[in-house]
């Protein structure tokens, strides 16, 4: 397989990383739970903020650095490995996304042929990047921002 094909796999991680189309799952505790150090009562819901996930500098070395190569196999980030892991644009358990081999695909062909046949250039200078969830309150650790919401 071209080698460039593996390329845009990076592309596509790091976008739907960077992108957090979906920023929360939804659950709901289906018995008393227990998870660290925190009491979940029965019946309640719970969302998972992904995006804080994607965001965590402690999983992602400068996370709000559009970085492809950091999804490369042999990077020296000792970080990778748990990014890897926890990284869950497409959810995760018995519910994970059934589209998410199929949606990979479908980016990648769309980049490829975006990227062969046009131009690109900038609309408008780029903004800054904000992620509701996430930015907020500053100072504190993201891991803690979780905590708070949940
Ligand atoms: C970039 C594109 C996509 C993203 C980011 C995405 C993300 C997600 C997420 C976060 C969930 C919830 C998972 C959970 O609760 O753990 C989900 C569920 C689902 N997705 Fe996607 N999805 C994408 C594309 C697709 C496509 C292309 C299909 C089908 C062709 C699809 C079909 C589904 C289905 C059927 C579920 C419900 C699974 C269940 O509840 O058992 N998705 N998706």
């Amino acid at each position: 397989m071209n080698s460039s094909f593996f390329v845009i796999g990076k592309v596509v991680n790091e976008t739907l990383r960077l992108g957090n189309v979906v920023r929360f799952l939804h659950r709901k505790a289906i018995k008393d739970v227990r998870y660290k150090g925190y009491d979940i009562p029965r019946g309640w819901k719970v969302l998972p903020v992904v995006s804080a996930v994607n965001m965590d500098p402690s999983l992602f070395d400068q996370p709000h650095q559009f970085n492809p190569w950091r999804w490369q196999g042999n990077s020296k980030s000792g970080s990778l490995e748990k990014g890897r892991n926890n990284w869950m644009p497409f959810g995760g358990g018995s519910r994970m996304c059934t589209g998410s081999d199929l949606a990979k695909l479908e980016i990648g062909v769309f980049i490829h042929h975006l990227v062969l046949n046009c131009n690109w250039q900038l609309a408008e200078p780029d903004p800054p990047l904000a992620y509701p969830f996430v930015d907020f309150p500053k100072g504190l650790p993201i891991k803690a921002q979780i905590h708070t919401l949940i």
